[in-house]
């Protein structure tokens, strides 16, 4: 079929269409996101931003099958979130994703290294030793794999949550402010190695963040407000990233925002 060849299926590591979600009725209903449609192409660094209560971290947990949409269609390469029973979407988000969510605790009970190759271990499959003394040295976090996360402090513990999710090389990584508990030097390690996940391994990366900073270290960042896809740059600067910030944050919330669609 020329038109699914044209198409490329197999080049889009995610794909959120015609995206909705409420939240409650009636008089206190929430409409999370309004109609998002966005691809994300393999080996893609995306950073998805917005002012706060925009509706990114109800796209990321859509997008990751951490939570169901009310409306549209969620793809994680070319399998349908829609349709999978519970037990296919826990093996998709196993063998697929990798998770840097502020709430995806590290286990108390398990020392770093251990919290670090816990999903492989689930998965029945063999760490690379090798990637797994790179992810570590490059977060520098070597000399903490023997402690416990109570012994660790936040930003050791967050550097552990990305080893973690980069040990596996999962096809695409979700990232839920993944620096922000970080001091800008550990901040800089863990965004360097989220760079080298798309540009070494061609894995696919989208994270949710409200640094310029941060952002500035994506291939594309896109914008949310009130719901809704807003903007979109291409390889911006911090300062690009933060004009059009100071500019949402005029506009938002709950204002006008589709007239700053591009
Ligand atoms: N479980 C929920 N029940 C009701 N409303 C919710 C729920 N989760 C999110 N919301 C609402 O949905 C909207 C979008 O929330 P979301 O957490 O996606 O925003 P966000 O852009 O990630 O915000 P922030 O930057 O503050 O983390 C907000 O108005 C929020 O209050």
């Amino acid at each position: 079929m020329t038109h699914a060849a044209a198409e490329q299926p197999e080049q889009i590591a995610a794909r959120a269409e015609s995206l909705t979600k409420t939240y409650g009725s009636g008089d206190t209903v929430v409409h999370a996101l309004r109609g998002v449609s966005i691809d994300f192409r393999g080996g893609e660094f995306t950073a998805i931003m917005g002012p706060s209560g925009s509706g990114k971290s109800t796209l990321m947990h859509c997008l990751a099958g951490l939570d169901t949409a009310s409306g549209g269609r969620v793809r994680i390469g070319s399998v349908e979130l829609a349709g999978l029973s519970d037990k296919e979407m826990t093996k998709l988000r196993r063998d697929r994703i990798g998770f840097v969510f502020q709430a995806f605790n590290l286990v108390p009970t398990l020392i770093a290294e251990e919290n670090i190759t816990l999903p492989q271990g689930i998965a029945g499959r063999e760490v690379d030793r090798e990637w797994f003394d790179t992810v570590v040295g490059r977060l520098g976090i070597t000399d903490r794999l023997s402690h416990r996360p109570s012994e660790l402090s936040g930003g050791q513990q967050q550097r552990v949550a990305c080893a973690r999710a980069l040990v596996g090389r999962p096809d695409i990584i979700f990232g839920d402010e993944p620096t922000g508990n970080l001091d800008s030097r550990s901040s800089g390690e863990v965004l360097d190695i989220l760079r080298a996940a798309t540009d070494e391994f061609n894995q696919t990366v989208v994270i949710v963040t409200h640094d310029p900073r941060a952002a500035a270290y994506a291939d594309r960042v896109v914008f949310l407000a009130d719901g809704q896809l807003v903007r979109e740059l291409q390889r911006p600067s911090a300062d690009d990233v933060f004009e059009v910030m100071r500019h949402l944050d005029d506009v938002a919330p709950g204002g006008d925002s589709t007239t700053e669609k591009q």
